[in-house]
């Protein structure tokens, strides 16, 4: 990527910034975190930038695919497992690296891994989980960023499943995690009955290196 593609990026208009404050956790929900006009540029770099893949997961012994495509980019020597895949990171590409630096000014966090997720329509989706694979600590910061197509996150009280919560993401929205958020709620994409464009979801976390087998 030249200096010049490096403009699309600008800076970072904050039009609105929603602190949603639950009883065992955080969430920050920066809204067009990138603009439109952005947000669409990036998806489209992302779309052919990222080696997309169809990764399978082991459900009663058999291998079954998973309803999106991935991808996941790291520093070297770390390795993430998800949903009992193990992941080994594919090298930073300039556009990940420069939304990475921008969030983690924007955060105050350090990140050194990520998992991009494709939704391909509605049909793709993510079931109920938390992000609280032990390599990621205690109580990690997740960052989340949307780009392209709306989709509906929904978040659920493990202990309280009646306490519920919906967010319509919208393409340039960044959501962040925190606290005690991953012990006690659960959240998903669920499948969608309307039609959906597709979406790119990037989440940056930070992976305990000391926990990562060698
Ligand atoms: O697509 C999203 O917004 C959520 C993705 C997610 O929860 C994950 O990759 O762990
Ligand atoms: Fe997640």
């Amino acid at each position: 990527m030249s200096q010049e593609d490096l403009f699309i990026f600008g800076d970072v208009p904050l039009q609105s910034v929603e602190l949603i404050e639950l009883e065992d956790g955080e969430i920050l929900w920066a809204r067009r975190f990138y603009d439109e006009d952005t947000a669409r540029q990036l998806y489209s770099r992302l779309q052919e930038e990222i080696p997309w893949r169809q990764d399978n997961i082991r459900i009663a012994g058999k291998e079954t695919p998973i309803p999106r495509l991935q991808a996941w980019f790291g520093d070297p020597g770390i390795s993430y497992t998800y949903s009992g895949l193990t992941l080994q990171p594919k090298p930073w590409n300039d556009t990940l690296q420069h939304i990475k630096e921008q969030i983690e000014s924007y955060s105050d966090t350090q990140f050194n891994s990520l998992l991009a997720n494709l939704y391909r329509d509605e049909q793709d989706s993510v079931g109920w989980h938390a992000d609280n694979e032990p390599e990621l600590g205690n109580n990690p910061v997740i960052a989340s960023l949307s780009l392209g197509g709306e989709r509906t996150f929904q978040l659920k009280h493990r202990q309280h499943p009646e306490r519920k919560l919906e967010l319509e993401l919208r393409s340039g929205d960044l959501l962040i995690m925190k606290g005690a958020m991953q012990h006690h709620w659960l959240h998903q994409i669920p499948k969608s009955k309307q039609a959906c464009l597709p979406r790119i979801n990037l989440t940056f976390r930070k992976i305990n290196k000391a926990s990562t087998p060698k």
